[in-house]
């Protein structure tokens, strides 16, 4: 799978590379999208997505830098998806670090905003977006580490169990969980099979069921997240650990991978349509909309 997902990016992203490079030193590219939002909204220009690479390592480092919370908009998936499709095609990138810029904050999940009072044209654009950057993130061909420097609810939770390898700070106020049924929401069968795969099936039963989120000690005994370290030793230690994964032999490991994750991906690659139409009939509900409604004041009361 990973491999196809590769076929087809390379001749998406043939000669785009240099549109977005800067030499910022020796071995180390970096980069932004400050493009995407502008062109989208005519909005200010100013990028959600910074990504760091270490050509004498291999290793980019990918941060979500969008405050307040690292909510996955439409621009923000949009970025993320060429940012990766951009790693993929660079046969210098073998391993992507996953983090966040912000404190205490991984990822609040997908932007609540951009399934509330939208039109269903809009939903399913979004939609769609939120589909192709898991089947990039988890179809990777790279080796992926999510560095949990904060909490991590619902679609945040998605992006760090599509990675390889989970490192998450050790700080019990950190929650960390697919907690969609608290909002009145379904996680649907994709978010669900990544979580089984990742924990098993009576723990994701509890887990959707119940929308929990877990704090970070609780993550680590269930097998949600790989590791527990301080919180200012997350991305070192996420940098050692890259290094160990990318000793092994790559060609033998991305097709230990894909053999892995394959038919979880090719389930969404041949529901994709129904998966689009299910999400917008469901999502533009009266019940609800009211419910995601109610979830929004209830966020913006807990601050008062
Ligand atoms: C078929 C349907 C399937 C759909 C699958 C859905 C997947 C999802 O990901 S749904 C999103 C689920 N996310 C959450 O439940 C997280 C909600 N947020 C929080 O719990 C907290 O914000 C926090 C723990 C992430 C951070 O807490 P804190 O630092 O205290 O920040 P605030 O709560 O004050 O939030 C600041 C600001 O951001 C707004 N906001 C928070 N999360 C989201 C979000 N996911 N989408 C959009 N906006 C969000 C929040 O309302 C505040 O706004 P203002 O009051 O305007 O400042």
């Amino acid at each position: 799978m990973a491999g196809i997902l590769q076929q087809s990016l390379r001749c998406t992203l043939s000669g785009g590379r240099s549109l977005f490079s800067t030499l910022t030193r020796d071995a180390t590219r970096s980069w932004t999208l400050p493009g995407i939002a502008a062109s989208r909204r005519n909005a200010s220009a100013s990028s959600k997505i910074q990504v760091e690479m270490d050509s004498s390592t291999g290793i980019a480092v990918v941060t979500m830098q969008s405050p307040p919370v690292n909510s996955l908009s439409l621009d923000v998936l949009t970025e993320f998806c060429i940012s990766l499709e951009k790693l993929e095609m660079d046969r210098g990138c073998q391993g992507v670090i996953l983090t966040s810029s912000l404190p205490k904050i991984f990822s609040a999940g997908l932007d609540i905003t951009e399934m509330y009072g939208k039109s269903p044209e809009h939903c399913a654009e979004f939609w769609k977006a939120v589909q192709e950057l898991w089947l990039k993130l988890y179809g990777s061909s790279m080796v992926t580490v999510a560095a949990v420097n904060g909490s991590s609810p619902a679609g945040g939770c998605l992006m760090a169990t599509s990675c390889d390898y989970r490192i998450m700070a050790d700080n019990p106020k950190y929650g960390i969980g697919l907690n969609e049924t608290q909002l009145g929401i379904v996680a649907p069968f994709w978010f669900r099979d990544t979580m089984v795969n990742t924990v098993g099936n009576r723990v994701a039963e509890l887990s959707l069921q119940l929308g929990l989120l877990y704090s970070a000690p609780d993550a680590l005994r269930v097998g949600l997240v790989d590791q527990l370290v301080p919180e200012q030793e997350v991305l070192r230690t996420a940098k050692d650990t890259m290094a160990k994964w990318l000793a092994i032999p790559d060609h033998a490991r991305q097709i230990t991978k894909s053999m892995m994750r394959k038919p979880t991906i090719d389930k969404l690659l041949s529901h994709r349509e129904a998966d689009i139409a299910n999400f917008v009939s469901f999502i533009t509900k009266d019940s609800i909309q009211k419910s995601l409604k109610m979830y929004l004041e209830g966020l913006k009361k807990r601050k008062n």
